[in-house]
């Protein structure tokens, strides 16, 4: 038995099939031309019959990438389907035809209102009419058929053994059982496939295929349990598109295989360090997000945020981490700052950025942080700066200190601010005052209580990082007496910010006045 697990994407034809999925021409181009990078061993391209787009795309795709991957086409058993199917394909050097009929009792009797003679019949007479297409290209010594009894994991056992031996019989080189509403459980779908396995004669002249949706959750495990039972295709998926909850992720077979090889045992060609990327890719062309935990290409996915997992990381990856981000192709920072964050993963951060801080500065820093996390979901490297920054501001000889903070502002109200400072004496003092604006009060409230009048002549914010919770950074310049004096602070507020950043100016000047006269009683 083969130890290469044949991976058959069928984002094309299956993961169109999503409501809102449905890609031109040039986009199914685009995303052909990605799995076929990936490393995907068929494309199925799509359903020609379906329409002269469809049609179109596929021919193109056969044409370019026939000579890469195999391109492969769906058709009903019907002649115009094979024939419209073929007709698409005919350009593509591997080529193959997905001949599909439902075979469970629920289909045969409502939907094809079709006796089970009459389901072996048609399915038998056009796997053989594909197979003959095909064998009329010189180049095809063997045609590439593959047939689906839609609906599988529904229908009566020894029915489908007889459908699978006939088809197999007629020339079909891969049987695919389609679990096509997502009904099996893995052990169920381990039976389906032993069973197939054990009692249909000629099974080991086709190759056996999963195809398995997601309507429990489960598309992947039963997949999973194929393999485990003997199949050596699986047709999945990219970011687990698909009709209603989609097919089994492409992403997460590849990655379960790989990363438990040594349960497994067996091998793929994809190139998983391109699952990222063709991930993001695939969102992007059909609009469709990928949830943010969702598991290999989610934003989530490998990223660590508790403390306590974080301090594992650091120590030794493995702890907490059964891939590696790399190997799927995810380049970004994994320990995500945020209020579950512990001191080794933020100065780990720190040292990263550049900074080196002594233990009391560390603590301060950290302190800030842990409050702003608590505000703020994420922390980006920018917040990060900010807050070294703002603590290398707060080292500046602080003659007074904001101790309590409230403004009041709107329509029909006067903008008003009160502050409470400390002075450096241990004396607090709380005054009030109003202005143009709140930023304006407060300014004026805090000139009130230091006794500095000063002149605003440069004011500036900015956005630290993104999101609405982003930090604000005000930067601003005071002119006292004819000096300039800077002043910065930072803050989810602005107003706020813009406090702080001002009463670090109206210190610097204060300093500096209470530095000439210290110098002035010395003599100098
Ligand atoms: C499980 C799957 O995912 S199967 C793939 C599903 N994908 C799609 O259906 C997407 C593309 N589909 C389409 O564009 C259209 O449905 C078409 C072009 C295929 C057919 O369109 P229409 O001719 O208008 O038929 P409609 O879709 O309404 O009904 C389906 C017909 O196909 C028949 N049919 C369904 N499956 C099969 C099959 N495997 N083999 C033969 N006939 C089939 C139905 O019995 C029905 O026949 P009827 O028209 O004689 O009653
Ligand atoms: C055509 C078949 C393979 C299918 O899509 C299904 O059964 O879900």
């Amino acid at each position: 038995m083969s130890d290469t697990i044949t991976i058959f994407d069928t984002t094309l034809r299956d993961g169109e099939q999503s409501p809102g999925c449905s890609m031109d021409t040039a986009e199914k181009l685009e995303v052909a031309k990605a799995l076929v990078e990936l490393g995907v061993d068929v494309v199925e391209a799509g359903f020609p019959i379906a329409s002269p787009g469809d049609f179109e795309a596929v021919q193109k795709i056969a044409e370019m990438y026939g000579d890469q991957s195999t391109i492969c086409a769906l058709a009903r058993c019907r002649k115009e389907d094979v024939d419209r199917a073929w007709e698409a394909l005919q350009h593509a050097k591997n080529a193959r035809i997905h001949v599909f009929l439902a075979t469970s009792a629920i289909h045969r009797e409502f939907k094809l209102k079709m006796a089970k003679e009459e389901i072996i019949r048609r399915a038998v007479e056009m796997v053989k009419y594909a197979s003959d297409q095909m064998a009329t290209r010189s180049d095809i010594t063997v045609p590439n058929v593959e047939f689906s009894p839609e609906d599988a994991s529904r229908t009566e056992l020894d029915f489908l053994c007889e459908v699978v031996e006939k088809t197999i019989d007629a020339g079909a080189t891969t049987v695919n059982i389609p679990d096509t509403v997502g009904y099996a459980t893995p052990d169920h779908f381990r039976t389906v496939i032993s069973y197939l396995k054990a009692n249909v004669p000629n099974i080991d002249r086709a190759v056996i295929s999963t195809h398995c949706h997601n309507d429990l959750g489960l598309a992947v495990a039963n997949s999973l349990a194929g393999v485990e039972s003997g199949a050596r295709q699986i047709e999945c998926t990219m970011n687990g598109l698909g009709e209603r909850a989609g097919n089994a992720a492409l992403e997460e077979v590849v990655m379960a295989l790989k990363t438990r090889q040594d349960y497994f045992k067996v091998e793929t060609n994809i190139n998983t360090k391109k699952l990222y990327p063709t991930s993001r890719l695939i969102s992007n062309v059909t609009g469709m997000a990928v949830q943010r935990n969702k598991a290999i290409v989610g934003q989530n996915a490998f990223a660590h945020e508790s403390g306590i997992h974080q301090h594992g990381m650091l120590q030794e990856r493995t702890t907490y981490e059964i891939m590696r981000p790399e190997d799927v192709g995810y380049v970004g920072q994994n320990l995500v700052l945020g209020k579950h964050s512990g001191r080794h993963a933020f100065r780990d951060r720190i040292e990263t950025l550049g900074f080196s801080l002594n233990d009391e500065d560390f603590q301060k820093v950290f302190d800030a942080f842990i409050a702003l996390a608590d505000k703020k979901k994420e922390i980006y490297d920018s917040d990060v700066i900010a807050l070294v920054d703002n603590q290398s501001s707060a080292l500046i000889e602080q003659e007074w200190s904001i101790k309590n903070f409230h403004t009041l502002g709107g329509t029909g109200t006067i903008p008003t601010a009160t502050i409470e400072l400390e002075h450096e004496s241990g004396k607090i003092v709380q005054d009030a005052a109003t202005g143009d604006g709140p930023v304006d009060a407060a300014f004026k409230c805090l000139e009130r209580i230091t006794g500095v009048s000063a002149k605003l002549t440069n004011y500036s914010v900015r956005s630290v990082s993104s999101g609405k919770d982003a930090l604000g950074e005000v930067s601003l310049s005071i002119d006292v007496d004819g000096l300039n004096f800077h002043g910065k602070g930072v803050s989810t507020d602005v107003i706020e910010a813009s406090a702080y950043s001002y009463l670090q100016a109206l210190n610097k000047s204060l300093s500096r006045t209470r530095g000439r006269r210290k110098s002035e009683q010395k003599g100098l």
